[in-house]
């Protein structure tokens, strides 16, 4: 990271269901190429429920016992890399409960947040093997304030608008999106950036799951709702280097957050 910009990498990554062995291994081979990369990250995201795909009915005998192979294997690589990263999202086992939980570690290796998926999919009956985490997703990188959300979180503006009036200037975003849904992926995590005035960095994975085909498309949107990378449908890395400066930059073009009448609809802003 120099003064305010920001090198990104996303591990757009195919996921074995029920299969966290691989998943790891796939995963400890896409982190070495990312940390080798000429320009070398300061972030990288991974895609959601990345160590065991959707395998919900048997979640609870392979998801992360308190999330502890996760952090031991990411935090060993943040610092040996000096990297920051946001680990996607693992299945987590917690108690009696399984969580979809996002952990966010530094350079040092530090864990630094933690976020468990507010809004459960009923469509993919999340509801019906998950716990719903209670708190929204707060973090400091290096300095940038920062949200998490997990995938169908963004279908909920009122989630990022809180966010963004709590500080964040960047929304991380790690995603298991299917087809036939690109359309409101795109659109969606577009608006968020604009409505926003903040950068959006979502990592989305590819592959198949039974009937289930993901698509990708990962992407990093600026404040301005310009897209400064997508993925295609492939496994691969997505790079991109963003200007936190350009948030404040459009918050002072068009002053949105001054304009706000919140005495007539909610949303406080209030500290997170
Ligand atoms: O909202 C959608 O269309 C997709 C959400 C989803 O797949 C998820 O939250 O896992």
């Amino acid at each position: 990271m120099t003064d305010s910009t920001m090198n990104i990498a996303l591990l757009q990554m195919d996921i074995a269901i029920g299969e966290p062995e691989r998943n790891f291994a796939k995963l400890a081979e896409l982190l070495e190429k990312a940390a080798a990369a000429e320009r070398k990250p300061d972030l990288i995201v991974f895609p959601e429920m990345w160590n065991t795909g959707y395998a919900l009915d048997r979640i609870r005998d392979i998801a992360d016992r308190d999330g502890e192979r996760t952090k031991a294997f990411v935090s060993g690589f943040c610092r040996k890399h000096g990297v920051n990263v946001v680990a996607g999202s693992v299945a987590e086992l917690s108690g009696e409960a399984v969580r979809n939980t996002i952990f966010a570690f530094d350079r040092e290796g530090n864990e630094i947040g933690d976020y468990s998926k507010i809004h459960l999919f009923r469509l993919m009956d999340e509801e019906k093997y998950l716990t719903a985490g209670e708190r929204v997703g707060r973090l400091d990188i290096g300095g940038v304030p920062a949200g998490m959300m997990i995938c169908y979180d963004i279908r909920f503006p009122e989630l990022t608008r809180r966010l963004a009036l709590g500080g964040a200037k960047l929304l991380i975003v790690p995603a298991e999106w299917p087809h036939p849904r690109l359309h409101h992926w795109r659109t969606l995590l577009t608006a968020r950036a604009i409505e926003n005035q903040m950068f959006v960095v979502a990592c989305n994975r590819v592959g198949t799951s039974g009937t289930t085909s993901f698509f990708g498309h990962s992407m990093v949107i600026d404040p301005w709702g310009e897209i400064v990378a997508e993925g295609d449908e492939s496994e691969r890395i997505l790079t991109a280097t963003i200007d936190l400066a350009v948030v404040d930059k459009v918050r002072s073009t068009i002053p949105v957050f001054a304009d706000r009448r919140p005495e007539l609809y909610g949303s406080e802003e209030r500290p997170l």
